[in-house]
């Protein structure tokens, strides 16, 4: 593909995520790929009760801003080399697929390569990986993902206004435009590769809001879903936002849209009922509402975690060794544990302001409780997390002064990337687990923390425990973040409230192990049959229902007749 300049690409107007009409007869043609129908007339012609189907093999198009691999240049001779980043969500989803299916993924790589190299290692990356990159010039990228993304689009998701007009976060015309460019980028990358007679499209996050606008203008009939991790905002918080009714277009361009969770898809239906007018109806577990000749579904379907490759690193040596190494470092005391991105929503700074105050409380925990706090490296570079990390850092010195000693620190900060086994090592080790964020989309801590508690008996054996011994495991969790939902044994608090989460957190370590334990045994049960293959197995069957409603001669015929509906359905809690 001719690489465009930054400059053209900056240049896309806004004004061309102008709505789509979708009535049938307005239907443009297909865009032509080899070997693929390129009008809806041949489109339409299986019988009744037929599905859509072709000899071509079924293919899953996974796009995301970022591509699941690591890159880094080899030392020797200076080549790029690739690794499958185990840790993503897009690579695990795959385990919900039957092997059969192919799946291919579209997106940016956390490296700039150069354009010299470009095609070398986009051969590389589809041949290797199934890898399709989409090289964003420099500029563009920092406008589209650390300008827009990072600094107005995460902060107003997560329920942040910009207040103040010199802090630099008003919205930012350019920054929009980059936003809309990528999008566009990667939605010609899809279409690059479609075959829309065959293949599902999925698109993941708040990057990529305005890319289903753009797929649906070349390609009519693609079948296409969208999943947003993070939070939808209230309607009062959206609605501040000066492109709300773009981008309400552009999700409303796929067949089905996910969320996590009930009030997200509740606020993002208010939504589209106060900025567009559009209607809503609740029928069988489901809300319908007519968007422009289109049906679109929308799913409410929590995300969950790998059991696999959970299981398969506590069963790893290095697990076992790293929990003995902890539990003889930790003598006895009793370990919370805290795992965030240095972030401005993980509400760090508050869970160690909580800490303090159980210390000041309770005398007697002083020298038994230490606090581990994981901090993952921060994603955005805004002054913001600056502050974030200084004061984290800052509160944690003066616990550590206050309440240490020679032998005991409360507060143990590690802010290095913590390997997957160290990482787990703590899991299976802490007392409780706690995640304080002001807001958060999901949140998979919970979920891991508690298949760690579970452990294997590999593990159990490897750190001389019965393997029939008790499992127990105890939760404080923000009332803010998508997973608070599905987590009925935790203590749910709210993060502003220190008092409530110091008490949250009293309760937790002085609780009786049997309470622990069935509230143990209920969250497994929960976290273990709703794993990553489940939420994305459940996603895919709705998006395919959703699209043979769509695309079958029967739904087109009641499309020209009725116009569409949108279909919320409810799952996985
Ligand atoms: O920081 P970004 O590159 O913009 O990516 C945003 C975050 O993506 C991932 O979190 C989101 O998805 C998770 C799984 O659904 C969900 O638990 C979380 O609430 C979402 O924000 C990633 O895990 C984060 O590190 C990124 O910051």
């Amino acid at each position: 593909m001719p690489s465009r300049s930054c400059a053209n690409l900056l240049d896309l107007a806004a004004g061309d995520l102008l709505d789509i009409p979708h009535t049938p007869g307005a239907l443009p043609r297909v865009m032509t790929v080899p070997g693929v129908i390129s009008d809806l007339d041949g489109y339409g012609s299986n019988d009744e009760d037929s599905e859509v189907s072709s000899s071509l093999r079924e293919r899953k198009i996974i796009v995301a801003n970022m591509l699941p691999l690591h890159a880094k240049r080899d030392t020797e001779n200076a080549k790029w080399c690739f690794s499958l980043d185990e840790d993503s969500i897009l690579l695990q989803l795959k385990d919900g697929f039957s092997s059969e299916i192919e799946v291919i993924y579209v997106g940016s790589l956390k490296v700039e390569v150069d354009a010299s190299e470009q095609e070398e290692v986009a051969e590389k990356l589809l041949t290797d990986f199934n890898c399709v990159p989409t090289f964003l010039p420099h500029e563009l990228q920092k406008r589209f993902y650390l300008g827009f993304c990072k600094q107005q689009l995460w902060p107003l998701f997560h329920y942040m206004l910009p207040v103040c007009p010199d802090h630099g976060d008003r919205f930012d015309r350019l920054l929009w435009r980059a936003y809309v460019s990528a999008n566009k980028i990667f939605a010609d990358k899809v279409m690059e590769i479609i075959n829309p007679e065959d293949d599902y499209v999925w698109v993941h996050d708040y990057h990529l809001m305005v890319l289903p606008t753009f797929l649906r203008k070349q390609c009519n009939r693609v079948k296409l879903g969208f999943f947003l991790h993070s939070p939808f905002p209230s309607s009062e918080i959206y609605r501040t936002l000066p492109v709300r009714n773009e981008i309400l277009r552009g999700l409303l361009n796929s067949d089905l849209i996910g969320f996590h969770t009930f009030d997200y898809a509740r606020h993002f239906l208010s939504c589209c009922s106060r900025m567009l007018g559009l209607d809503y109806e609740s029928k069988r577990g489901h809300i319908g509402v007519d968007y422009s000749g289109r049906t679109i579904f929308i799913k409410i379907l929590p995300v969950g975690v790998h059991m696999g490759q959970l299981e398969s690193v506590l069963n790893l040596s290095a697990t076992s060794a790293k929990v003995k190494e902890i539990q003889e470092a930790f003598n006895g005391r009793k370990l919370i544990l805290g795992v965030d991105d240095m972030d401005i929503f993980k509400g760090i700074s508050l869970k160690l302001l909580a800490v303090e105050q159980l210390l000041q409380q309770h005398q007697d925990l002083q020298e038994k409780i230490v606090l581990v706090q994981i901090v993952n490296p921060a994603r955005g570079f805004g002054k913001d997390v600056q502050e974030a990390k200084n004061e984290t850092y800052s509160i944690a010195q003066r616990i550590n002064d206050v309440y240490g000693s020679q032998n005991y620190q409360p507060v143990i900060l590690i802010d290095r990337p913590v390997p997957r086994f160290e990482k787990s090592a703590y899991y299976a080790v802490a007392e409780c687990c706690i995640v304080n964020a002001v807001r958060d989309g999901m949140n998979l801590v919970p979920y891991k923390y508690i298949v760690c508690r579970q452990g294997t008996p590999k593990l159990d054996v490897a750190v001389g425990r019965k393997t029939d011994s008790p499992k127990t495991s105890m939760l404080v969790v923000s009332e803010f973040i998508g997973c608070s939902p599905s987590l009925s044994g935790a203590i749910r608090v709210n993060p502003w409230d220190i008092d409530a989460v110091a008490d949250a957190l009293n309760l937790a370590i002085t609780m009786c192990d049997s309470e622990k334990q069935l509230r143990h045994e209920k969250h497994y049960r929960y976290v273990s049959s709703h794993d990553v293959a489940y939420w994305a197995r459940s996603f895919m069957q709705d998006l395919e229902r959703a699209c043979q409603d769509h695309y079958s001669k029967r739904c087109w015929g009641i499309g020209l007749g009725l116009g569409f509906r949108v279909f919320f359905s409810f799952s996985g809690l």
